[in-house]
C-alpha cells in the first residue's frame, strides 16, 4: 500500500469529468514550459503568460502558488460601447486566490483544518467576463463604477499603481458613438485615453465570439417558446446580423472580420424608447416595456377587418384579425391621446417597430440568401412579445425559409468586440468548453455581511421551513437578476425581517393583438426584472485549464447534463427533490461550520436564496439557459459558496472516512486470501457496491441508518449479479490477467475518476488502486477541485491514501 503514496502518485482536479489539466507531474499541458504558451502573441498589451510557469512549493506550503514568471499584473481587462442609449461594459477580473488572495486562502485552509505536507496545489487560473450597463444619459454612474472598482487602472483592485502616474497611460478600448463623443471626458475624469475600435467590426467580432464560445448563446423564441440552438462553429457562416440598438444596422457576416454592413433603418429601439416616452410619459424604457404586456393594440391599430367589416380579406390571406396598418385607428376625430391607454399605445408601438425590423431584416436575408438571422442589441431586451413578433414577421414573409434567432447577451456584442481587440488576452484562441457561465447566487459577495439575527429556529419542522423558505422565495423571486439591488436588498432584509420593495415580475395578460397568427405571448419569459445591469447574462468564467477529457471515445460528443432538464415534468421532478432536500443540507451546512449563529444566519439566508433561484426555474426553465441537471447542481454548490459554505459535507465526509478507514485492514486481509480472479472480480463489485454511499441520493441516505459502513458495503457487494447495467468485466478481466498463457503486459497508467468521499473511495476505489499498483501500474487519482456534496475532492485525497497506506501492513 506503500506504492500508493509513491511519488508517482497524482491528482488531477475535475468538475463534471471535465479535467483541469494541472497540479504536478504529467498533467500540467497549460503551463508546461515545453509547450510554452499557445495564446502567446506578440503585442502592446499584457496577457495571460504562461510561459515558464512553475509550481512554487515548500515543505510548509500546501496552496503553492503557480508562478507565471512572464506574466504581467497588468490584465487588459475593460472594454465599454457607448451607443445612443446605453454603455455596455465587459470586463475580466482574475480569479479569487491567484494573486493577493492569499489571506482568504489561509482562512479556507484553516476552516478546513487542513494538515500541512508537501502536496501539490490546485490553483484555479483564469478569471471571469462581466457584463454591466449603464444608461449613456447617466454616464457619470458608469464613470463612477469604473472607479469604484479602479477598472481603468489594469490590474482591477488588485494594481500594484496606487496613483495617477500610472494611469495617464492607460488606454481603454470603446467602441460606440461615445468613444468619440466622450473621449474628453474619460480623459478628464479617469485620465484614460479611449482607443477607438469600429462598432460594426466590434458588434461581428462579439458576434462571432459568442456563437463560436459559448454553448446555447442562440434561441429561437417562437410563440412564447424558447429554444436553444447549438451552432456548429464549423458551420455558422454567412448569417446576417441585426443589431438593434438606438437605430438598427444589418450586417452580413462572411467570416471572422469579413462582413458588409448591407442595410439599416433608423426605426429602431431609440424610436420605440423616445416616441414611448412621449405618448405615455413612462419614466423608464422598462416602465415602457412593461406596460405594453396589460396592452390591447386593437383600440390602437387598424385591422383588415375594421376595414373589411369584420370579414377577412381571404384572397391575399389577410386575415380580419391582421394589422392593416398600425395606429390606424388614432385618426379618429373624437379621440387625443389622452383618451388612450398608455398600455395599448406601448403595445401598438413596440409591435409595429419589432414586426417592422423583422420584415425589413427578411427582405436583407432574401437579398442575400441568407438563411440565418441572428438579433442582438438591447431593444430586445430578452422580451417574449418583441421576439415573437419579429420571429413572426420572419416566418410569415419567408414562408418559414428564414429563421430569427436571438442572442442571449444580446446588447454585448459590441462591447465584446472591443474587449476582443485587446491583441494579447487570447480570448479569441479559447474553446467552448472554457468558459463557464455562472450566475450571481444572491449572496452578498460585494464584501457586504449579513446581519441580524437567525430568521427563525433551524430545528423547526421541515415541512413548517419548506413553507417559510417558499414565501421567502416568492418574495426573492422578484429580484433574482438584478445583482445590485438583490445584495442591498438581501442585506436589508435580513437586517430588518421585512419586505423591501423590489421590482415585481408583470403578470400574465392575454388577448388578441391583430397580429393575424398568434396571441400575446404570456408572462412566462417576459418577467422584466427593472435592473440596470444584469439581464439573465451570467458572469463568464474563464477556465483555460478546464478540458473535456481527450481520450474519451468521443470528446466532442461530451454532455456533463446526464438528465435534460428540458422536459417540464423532469423539472418539476428535480426541482421539488432539490427543494424538499433543501432542510436536510441546511442542517449539515451548518454543522460543517460548527452550527455557530453567523452560520444559521448564512444557513437561512443561502436557504432563502437557493429557493428563490428554484422558484424561479420552476417559473421560468430558461431562465439561466439551457439547464441540465449537472447545472442545476452546480448553481446549488455556487450558492452555498456564495455564502460561505466551503465545504457543507465536511463533517460528515470526515466521519465516514474514518468509519472506511477503519474497517480498511480487514477488507485488505480479505481480498489478499483470494485467488486473482476472484479478487479481480471482487475489487470490481467492491467499487460498484460502494459507490452507493452517495449522499445526493434519498435511498442511499435511508439505507445509513440501517447498518454500519462496511455491513452495508458487503451487503451490497454480496448482491452484484452479473451482468451488471454495463457488464465489460470479461473484457477487462482478459486484458487484466490474460487467458491461457497469453499474458499481456500491466497498464503504463490507470486514471481513477473517484466520485464519493468514504466507503466509495476508501473501500471501493483505493483497493483498486493498491491492486493496479502492485501490478506496476502508475495510478493518477482525479477529483473534483470544489466540493460538491459528499464527492471527495482533490484536496483531501492525499491525506486519505496517506491514512489508508497506515493500514496496509
Ligand atoms: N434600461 C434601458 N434604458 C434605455 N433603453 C433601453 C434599456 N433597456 C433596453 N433599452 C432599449 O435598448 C436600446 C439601446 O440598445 P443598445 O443596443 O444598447 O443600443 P445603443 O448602442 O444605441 O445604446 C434603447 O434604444 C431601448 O430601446
Ligand atoms: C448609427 C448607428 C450605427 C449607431 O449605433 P447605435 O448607437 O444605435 O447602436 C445606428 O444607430 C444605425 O445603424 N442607425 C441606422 C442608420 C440607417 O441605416 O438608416
Ligand atoms: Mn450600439
Amino acid at each position: 500500500m506503500a506504492d500508493l503514496i509513491q511519488e508517482e502518485q497524482q491528482v488531477l482536479g475535475i468538475d463534471d469529468k471535465r479535467v483541469h489539466l494541472e497540479g504536478g507531474g504529467g498533467g500540467e499541458k497549460d503551463m508546461s514550459p515545453a509547450t510554452g504558451s499557445s495564446i502567446h502573441r506578440s503585442s502592446s498589451r499584457p496577457q495571460l503568460d504562461v510561459s515558464k510557469a512553475e509550481i512554487q512549493s515548500n515543505v510548509e506550503d500546501k496552496y503553492p502558488t503557480i508562478l507565471l514568471p512572464n506574466q504581467s499584473d497588468d490584465l487588459s481587462h475593460l472594454a465599454l460601447d457607448i451607443g445612443g442609449s446605453l454603455i455596455k461594459l465587459v470586463y475580466f477580473s482574475r480569479h479569487e486566490g491567484q494573486s493577493d488572495d492569499d489571506k482568504r486562502k489561509k482562512t479556507l485552509k484553516e476552516r478546513l483544518g487542513l494538515s500541512n505536507g508537501n502536496r501539490r496545489s490546485f490553483p484555479i487560473l483564469g478569471g471571469r467576463l462581466h457584463f454591466v450597463k449603464f444608461e449613456t444619459r447617466k454616464i457619470n454612474e458608469c464613470l463612477d463604477f469604473i472607479h469604484s472598482k479602479q477598472l481603468h487602472r489594469g490590474g482591477g483592485l488588485e494594481s500594484r499603481y496606487s496613483d495617477s502616474v500610472a494611469d495617464q497611460n492607460a488606454i481603454i478600448k470603446a467602441t460606440g458613438g461615445g468613444a468619440y463623443k466622450y473621449a474628453d471626458l474619460f480623459k478628464e475624469r479617469l485620465g484614460v485615453s479611449l482607443d477607438k475600435e469600429d462598432e460594426m467590426d466590434c458588434l461581428v467580432a462579439g458576434a462571432n465570439f459568442l456563437l463560436k464560445a459559448i454553448r446555447h448563446e442562440a434561441f429561437t423564441h417562437m410563440e412564447g417558446q424558447k429554444e436553444f440552438v447549438q451552432i456548429d462553429p464549423n458551420d455558422l457562416f454567412p448569417y446576417l446580423l441585426v443589431n438593434v440598438g438606438s437605430g438598427v444596422s444589418m450586417i452580413k457576416v462572411d467570416g471572422d472580420g469579413k462582413f458588409e454592413r448591407v442595410s439599416g433603418t433608423n426605426v429602431g429601439g431609440g424610436t420605440y424608447w423616445g416616441l414611448g416616452r412621449l405618448l405615455t410619459k413612462c419614466k423608464s424604457f422598462d416602465e415602457l416595456l412593461e406596460l405594453s404586456q396589460k396592452g390591447d393594440n386593437s383600440t390602437i391599430d387598424m385591422l383588415v377587418g375594421d376595414i373589411y367589416g369584420g370579414l377577412d380579406y381571404s384572397k391575399i390571406g389577410l386575415s380580419a384579425s391582421t394589422i392593416a396598418s398600425s395606429f390606424g385607428k388614432t385618426i379618429s376625430e373624437k379621440k387625443e391621446l389622452e383618451n388612450y391607454r398608455p398600455e395599448d399605445i406601448s403595445l401598438s408601438l413596440l409591435r409595429m417597430i419589432s414586426y417592422n425590423i423583422g420584415q425589413i431584416a427578411y427582405l436583407n436575408a432574401l437579398r442575400f440568401k441568407l438563411k440565418r438571422i441572428f438579433f442582438g442589441g438591447f431593444f430586445i431586451r430578452g422580451h417574449a412579445y418583441t421576439m415573437d413578433t419579429i420571429s413572426f414577421a420572419v416566418q410569415y414573409w419567408s414562408n418559414g425559409g428564414a429563421q430569427a434567432m436571438f442572442l442571449r447577451h444580446e446588447g454585448f456584442l459590441g462591447a465584446l468586440g472591443a474587449f476582443m481587440s485587446y491583441e494579447k488576452h487570447g480570448l479569441d484562441d479559447l474553446m467552448v468548453h472554457q468558459l463557464v457561465e455562472r450566475f450571481p447566487m444572491g449572496a452578498p459577495y460585494t464584501g457586504g455581511k449579513i446581519h441580524g439575527p437567525p430568521l427563525g429556529d433551524l430545528n423547526e419542522k421541515a415541512s413548517h421551513r419548506n413553507l417559510k423558505y417558499l414565501i421567502y422565495a416568492v418574495k426573492l423571486l422578484k429580484i433574482i437578476g438584478c445583482v445590485l439591488e438583490l445584495i442591498s436588498w438581501m442585506e436589508k432584509f435580513l437586517q430588518k425581517g421585512t419586505e423591501i420593495t423590489a421590482p415585481v415580475p408583470m403578470t400574465p395578460v392575454a388577448g388578441t393583438t391583430g397580429l393575424g397568427g398568434f396571441e400575446v405571448p404570456l408572462s412566462k419569459g417576459s418577467a422584466l426584472r427593472s435592473d440596470a445591469s444584469a439581464l439573465n447574462v451570467g458572469v463568464l468564467h474563464l477556465v483555460p485549464t478546464l478540458e473535456v477529457f481527450p481520450l474519451l471515445a468521443d470528446p466532442k460528443l461530451y454532455e456533463p447534463n446526464t438528465i435534460d432538464l428540458a422536459d417540464p415534468k423532469e423539472l418539476e421532478y428535480w426541482l421539488t427533490i432539490l427543494s424538499e432536500h433543501l432542510p436536510d443540507l441546511v442542517d449539515k451546512a451548518v454543522a460543517s461550520e460548527g452550527g455557530t449563529d453567523d452560520a444559521k444566519r448564512r444557513g437561512d439566508a443561502f436557504a432563502r436564496a437557493f429557493s428563490a433561484h428554484l422558484a424561479r426555474l420552476m417559473e421560468e426553465p430558461s431562465a439561466y439557459g439551457k439547464l441540465g441537471l449537472a447545472n442545476l447542481l452546480e448553481m446549488r454548490e455556487e450558492c452555498l459558496r456564495e455564502f460561505q459554505f466551503v465545504d457543507a459535507y465536511r463533517s460528515i465526509k470526515q466521519r465516514e472516512n474514518e468509519a472506511s478507514l477503519a474497517v480498511l485492514p480487514d477488507l485488505f486481509v480479505e481480498l489478499d486470501s483470494m485467488d486473482e480472479e476472484t479478487r479481480l472480480l471482487t475489487l470490481i463489485e467492491g467499487v460498484l457496491a460502494a459507490n452507493i454511499f452517495d449522499w445526493g441520493s434519498r435511498a442511499c441516505v435511508d439505507l445509513y441508518h440501517k447498518g454500519t459502513i462496511i455491513e452495508i458495503y458487503r451487503m451490497s457487494r454480496n448482491k452484484m449479479r452479473r451482468p451488471w447495467r454495463v457488464d465489460d468485466f470479461d473484457v477487462f478481466k482478459e486484458r487484466m490477467l490474460g487467458t491461457g498463457d497469453k499474458k499481456l503486459p500491466p497498464h503504463r497508467r490507470a486514471l481513477l475518476f473517484v466520485d464519493n468521499s468514504g466507503a466509495d473511495i476508501v473501500l471501493g476505489m483505493l483497493p483498486l488502486a493498491r491492486e493496479l499498483l502492485r501490478r506496476g501500474t502508475e495510478v493518477v487519482l482525479v477529483a473534483n477541485s470544489l466540493p460538491a456534496l459528499n464527492d471527495v475532492t482533490a484536496m483531501e485525497l492525499p491525506d486519505i491514501v496517506a491514512e489508508a497506506a497506515k493500514g496496509d501492513l
